[in-house]
């Protein structure tokens, strides 16, 4: 059976991340209410300046088994309180999907738990692979003064769940403490 997809080649910039082939999707931080813990500090910054938390590249191939969707993600250094920026982060709507994440440049974590309430980051330097297994809602966070470029790549037909996310948030938050990043509770994370 044929898939209908020929082969193809794609520019992403080493230095930047970015394709000048595709148009990617982009995230303001008026996009990210109820995803910030801080919500006063959210409006804060959208009434001064809405700005780009970060942009991904998503691909039009059919959301096959045999297919791999892949493209960079570019998170842009800032924080909203004391939370550092971050993607919205979800599960996998095929919950047992994993994903690979390589690090291009800049720095920061990847946030990763499971519905059992496992949970741990990997580390984003240049030349590092993160890898999220199945199961593990998965955030990238920049913790450092330059934009957070990633290459990810996971199976097409694997879907995502931002609802999850979105009703209860990660267990754990990523905050600047003394000029480092340190892993709190959630004080807003909810059971059900
Ligand atoms: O999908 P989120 O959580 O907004 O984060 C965006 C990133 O996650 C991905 O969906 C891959 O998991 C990419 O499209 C992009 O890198
Ligand atoms: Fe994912």
């Amino acid at each position: 059976m044929t898939n209908n997809v020929n082969p193809f080649t794609l520019f992403f910039d080493l230095a930047n991340g970015k394709s000048n082939e595709k148009e990617s999707s982009k995230r303001y931080v008026s996009n990210m209410k109820g995803i910030f813990h801080n919500e006063a500090a959210l409006q804060q910054v959208v009434d001064e300046e809405d700005r780009l938390v970060y942009e991904f590249y998503e691909l039009d191939l059919p959301q096959t088994e045999g297919n791999i969707l892949f493209g960079t993600s570019i998170v842009y250094p800032g924080k909203v309180g004391d939370e550092y920026n971050m993607t919205k982060g979800h599960f996998h709507t095929i919950l047992d999907t994993g994903e690979v994440y390589y690090c291009i440049s800049g720095q920061g974590l990847l946030l990763m738990e499971n519905p059992e309430g496992d949970w741990d980051t990997g580390e984003f330097k240049p030349g590092n692979a993160v890898y999220t297994p199945g199961r593990y809602a998965h955030r990238s966070i920049n913790t450092g003064d330059e934009p957070l470029v990633t290459f990810f790549a996971f199976r097409a037909d694997a879907g995502h769940d931002y609802g999850t996310i979105e009703t209860k948030g990660f267990r754990k938050l990523v905050v600047e403490r003394d000029g480092k990043p340190e892993v709190i509770d959630n004080p807003n994370w909810k059971d059900n």
